[in-house]
């Protein structure tokens, strides 16, 4: 297996060279640049002249200099390469809307969006295709369900694929996510009683849990059972590749969309593709007696069914591509697209979730009761089930409402505009991206009273102390064709998993600790560590 994405050394050599030369040069290079009208000056003055014509160009007689925003960001992609870098520009984004309302120009092409009928116009009514910066993540050199911008395509691979997320198949999934969180509730049981069994990380005082861990670690497990038919078991072992490959290279892919420069120095590590790649024919090789009911299993049976159809491949591979059918390298390739999608996604808004209970002991109680209540009739010893707690308003509303305050995507949705149009009486020529900013709508006072508190209430009729949510404000999983897919996944994923720790454990917040976040193509803590206390709660709820 290729190692983690590192500098590429030949590439990294001839880059040495060149600050070696440089360095060499320099003082010649230095007294030449001082001597007006010496050739180094003149290159050096025209290539300034030029960077300062086109920010000129871009910050007042672009068709865009219209727009509120900053003229020196607006003038250069410097600046987005840098937030691109850092992971961060989330935390610029509320700050430029507060300054510049609910519309502002940051980048050359790029607006900020906050507007509720602005925002449903570009992710439903027009729909807008996803932007170039989608296209940095395509792997396999594929375009994938998640990735593509080409509406033909999308229209295609979703017919195939989305009904792998219809209720039928995902109930079949329920054995396999209770059997991940069994394993998940038997390692935080060690941890317990005794703190040195723990797999990786520091060793934490005697009755705290880094639950922000153990859900990353639980949902790739649960992914990977679900996408590959195999456990990349770091929930007990924590020694699997992939996941930290992909992590990287993830990070790789954003910080190089916008710093294209980087591709040269750092290449990507697609180690999981070839994983991927060996989990399908795994299966495939197996035959019936490999069958098993899950996601992977779905796309195979699928990709038989439209060769069966008389819809299989061509044999010529672009056109294929286009076409969205379900070749070999589809398969791998999507099965791959569930897991980046789906594993930080669901652990990161896991994690949230717990955070924003352990700080709101009042609503954790009132969950608690919800779901003892729920589980009742339990033997000792069982999980809740799917069907005890699917329709729990107080889990749905705890869940949604940590949605609500942390959407999974905390930069915004980029979508790009297909031909000029005005909206709102703006103008946005062919070209704009528009950046559908979720995160400022959900936060917004306007449309979720005390918008800042953690009220789960709120999405309760008859109990909420506010008027009913209204439609198109609230968009965790985004809306239009473009909708996630493993909605219905994640929910039942979240819920399960929530419903087995509170009911099984008293859990309580551990104060002075970092929750600052970044976000490559998904959001995460910064420090990937979330500190709680946890404890067995005795006698009546003992399983
Ligand atoms: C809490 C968990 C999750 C959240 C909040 C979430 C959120 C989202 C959002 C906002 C999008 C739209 C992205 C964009 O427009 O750029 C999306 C798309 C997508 N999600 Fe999720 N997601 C979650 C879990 C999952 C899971 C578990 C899977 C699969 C197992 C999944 C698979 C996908 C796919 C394949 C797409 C692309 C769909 C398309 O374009 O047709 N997601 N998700």
């Amino acid at each position: 297996m290729a190692t983690v994405s590192t500098l590429n050394p030949a590439r990294f050599s001839v880059f040495k060279g060149i600050v070696k030369a440089m360095f060499v040069a320099y003082p010649t290079s230095i007294h030449s640049l001082r001597q007006p009208g010496s050739l180094l000056w003149i290159i050096f003055t025209l290539w300034i002249a030029k960077t300062v014509k086109n920010m000129i160009k871009r910050a007042y007689f672009h068709p865009l200099s219209h727009l509120p925003g900053n003229k020196l960001l607006s003038s250069t992609y410097f600046f987005t390469g840098i937030a691109g870098l850092s992971g961060r520009s989330h935390y610029f984004h509320p700050l430029g809307h507060k300054h510049y309302g609910k519309i502002f120009r940051f980048s050359p092409d790029i607006v900020s969006v906050t507007d509720k009928d602005m925002i449903k116009e570009i992710l439903v009514t027009m729909d807008y295709p996803k932007s170039v910066i989608h296209e940095g993540f395509e792997l396999n050199d594929q375009h994938n369900l998640f990735t593509s911008r080409h509406k033909e395509f999308h229209k295609n691979r979703r017919r195939l694929v989305a009904p792998a997320f219809g209720l039928q198949y995902l109930r079949a999934l329920e054995p396999i996510m209770a059997e991940c969180t069994q394993i998940a509730i038997d390692e935080i049981d060690n941890i317990l009683k005794d703190p040195k069994a723990i797999k990786g990380g520091k060793i934490l005082k005697p009755g705290q849990v880094d639950i922000c861990s153990f859900m990353i670690r639980l949902s790739l497990d649960i992914i990977g059972e679900t996408a590959f038919g195999q456990s990349f078991r770091m929930v007990k072992d924590n020694t699997h590749p992939v996941p930290k490959q992909l992590a990287n290279t993830l990070k790789r892919c954003m910080q190089q969309t916008f710093n294209p420069w980087m591709k040269w120095f750092v290449p990507l590590d697609w180690s999981l593709v070839e994983f991927g790649a060996q989990r399908v024919k795994d299966r495939k090789l197996k035959g019936e007696a490999g069958r098993r009911a899950d996601l992977l299993q779905y796309l195979i049976d699928a990709q038989a069914h439209e060769r069966a159809n008389g819809n299989g491949e061509t044999g010529n591979d672009y056109d294929d591509m286009i076409a969205g059918k379900l070749t070999d390298k589809a398969v791998e390739t999507e099965a791959c697209v569930f897991l980046v999608a789906g594993s930080e996604t669901s652990s990161t808004a896991m994690t949230f979730t717990i955070m924003y209970l352990v700080k709101n002991s009042d609503k954790l109680a009132k969950l608690r009761e919800e779901l003892d209540l729920a589980t009742a009739s339990n033997v000792p010893g069982a999980l809740p089930t799917y069907d005890q707690i699917r329709n729990l308003p107080y889990l749905t509303g705890c869940i949604n409402e940590s949605l609500r305050l942390r959407p999974v995507a905390a930069t915004g949705l980029p979508r790009e505009v297909t031909e000029d149009v005005t909206m709102k009486g703006q103008f946005f020529p062919k070209g704009t991206i528009l950046l559908a900013q979720l995160p400022q709508l959900h936060w917004s006072d306007e449309y979720f009273p005390q918008a800042n508190q953690f009220i789960p209430e709120r999405w309760i009729p008859g109990e909420s102390p506010f008027p009913p949510v209204q439609d198109f404000t609230f968009y965790p999983f985004s809306a239009g064709t473009r909708n996630c897919v493993g909605k219905n996944y994640a929910m039942m994923e979240m819920r399960l998993i929530i419903a087995a720790l509170i009911v099984r454990y008293d859990i309580g917040f551990v104060p002075r600790q970092r929750t600052d976040y970044i976000q490559y193509i998904t959001t995460a803590l910064a420090t990937d560590s979330y500190i709680i206390t946890m404890k067995r709660r005795e006698p009546a709820r003992e399983f």
